[in-house]
C-alpha cells in the first residue's frame, strides 16, 4: 500500500448480522482528486465511509486513508485529525453560537481559511448570534460544511453533502469543493445527485450490493463508453455470442440486443455486422450508466 494515495483499501467487507453491507471492496482515490461515490439506497456508501473513519470495524479486509491503518484504533486517530468529515449526524455543540462554534473550531486549526470562513458565511446567510440548536437543518448541514471547508484539511470527506440545501446554497457548496480541490485537499463524497456528480467530480466510483461496479475517470466514461444497439433479422443469438472485451452490460429481447460498453465499441460493432445486425451507437451520459449499471434487469 503506499500514501501517494488519499484512500486505499483491499477487500473491504462489513456485516451487520446476516446482512452483506459491504463485500470485498477494493478502492484507490487519488489525491487532490474530486471523487464521488455513487450507489443506491443501502448500496453500502455510509458503511464505507464508516470503515474507513474508523467509526464501524470492517469483518474483513484492510484499508488506508492518507496512509494510515482504518483498523489500528491510534493511527485511526490520525485519521480523523488529518481529514474532514460531514455526514448525517452533524455532531455540533448546540450550546454554542454560530460565532462561538466558528472560533472555537478555528482555535485548533492553524491552516484556518479566513477567506472561506467568510464567505461561506455570507453566502450560507448563517446567522453568527444564534445558538446552534435553535438553526434550521439545512442551516445545520452549511456550518458543519464551513467548519470543514476552512479548516483545509488534506482530505474532506462528505456523506450526501447537499442533501436538504437550497438550490443557492448547493451552487456555493460544488464551486468551494472545487476551489478547495485546486488548494491541494482531495475530495471524497457521497451523492445521489448525477448532476452534481458530472459537474465537479473527476474520478466516479459506483457500488451497487456492497460491491464495486464501476471506477473510473469521467472524462474517460463521457470519451469511452458507447450505447450500442443491434439489430438482427430474426431471433438474436445467445448471450455468449457477445462475451467480447469491453462488454459492461448485455440485454437481449427478441431482435434486438443492448449493450452497454466500455472500451472496444469498434471491435464489438464489428463482430455485431459478421453476424449480420445493424448496428446503432450512441453516447452516454453519468445517469445512463448508473441506471444501467445498478438497475435490476426488468
Ligand atoms: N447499523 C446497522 N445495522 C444493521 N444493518 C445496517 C446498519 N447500517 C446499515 N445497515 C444495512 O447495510 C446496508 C448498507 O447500508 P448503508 O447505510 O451503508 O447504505 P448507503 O449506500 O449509505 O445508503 P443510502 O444511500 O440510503 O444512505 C443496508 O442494507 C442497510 O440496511
Amino acid at each position: 500500500m503506499t500514501d501517494e494515495l488519499a484512500i486505499e483499501t483491499h477487500g473491504l467487507t462489513r456485516h451487520y448480522g446476516k446482512v452483506e453491507a459491504v463485500r470485498g471492496l477494493s478502492l484507490a482515490v487519488e489525491r487532490q482528486c474530486i471523487t464521488g461515490f455513487l450507489g443506491r439506497n443501502g448500496a453500502g456508501k455510509s458503511t464505507t465511509i464508516k470503515m474507513l473513519l474508523g467509526m464501524i470495524r470492517p469483518t474483513a479486509g484492510t484499508g488506508r486513508v492518507l496512509g494510515y491503518n482504518i483498523a489500528d484504533p491510534a493511527q485511526s486517530l490520525q485519521i480523523r485529525r488529518r481529514i474532514a468529515y460531514v455526514g448525517e449526524d452533524k455532531g455540533l455543540y448546540g450550546y454554542m453560537t454560530v460565532a462561538e462554534l466558528i472560533r472555537f473550531t478555528r482555535s485548533f486549526y492553524p491552516d484556518w481559511q479566513p477567506h472561506i470562513e467568510a464567505r461561506l458565511l455570507k453566502a450560507y446567510q448563517l446567522p453568527p448570534g444564534r445558538k446552534v440548536k435553535a438553526i434550521s437543518k439545512g442551516m445545520r448541514t452549511k456550518l458543519a460544511l464551513l467548519l470543514a471547508l476552512a479548516r483545509r484539511p488534506e482530505l474532506i470527506i462528505l456523506d450526501e453533502p447537499s442533501e436538504g440545501l437550497d438550490p443557492v446554497s448547493i451552487e456555493e457548496l460544488l464551486q468551494t469543493l472545487q476551489e478547495v480541490r485546486a488548494g491541494g485537499t482531495s475530495v471524497f463524497f457521497s451523492s445521489h445527485q448525477l448532476s452534481e456528480v458530472e459537474r465537479i467530480t473527476d474520478r466516479v466510483l459506483m457500488i451497487d450490493h456492497g460491491q464495486l461496479v464501476m471506477n473510473t475517470r469521467l472524462g474517460d466514461l463521457l470519451d469511452n463508453y458507447r450505447n450500442i444497439v443491434m439489430e438482427f433479422g430474426a431471433q438474436a443469438p445467445v448471450p455468449t455470442a457477445f462475451a467480447l472485451a469491453g462488454v459492461e452490460r448485455l440485454r437481449i429481447k427478441g431482435r434486438q440486443v443492448w449493450v452497454l460498453a466500455s472500451s472496444n465499441v469498434e471491435g464489438i460493432v464489428a463482430h455485431a455486422r459478421t453476424l449480420d445486425a445493424t448496428v446503432q451507437v450512441t453516447p452516454v451520459n453519468l445517469r445512463d450508466v448508473f441506471l444501467d449499471l445498478v438497475r435490476e434487469a426488468p
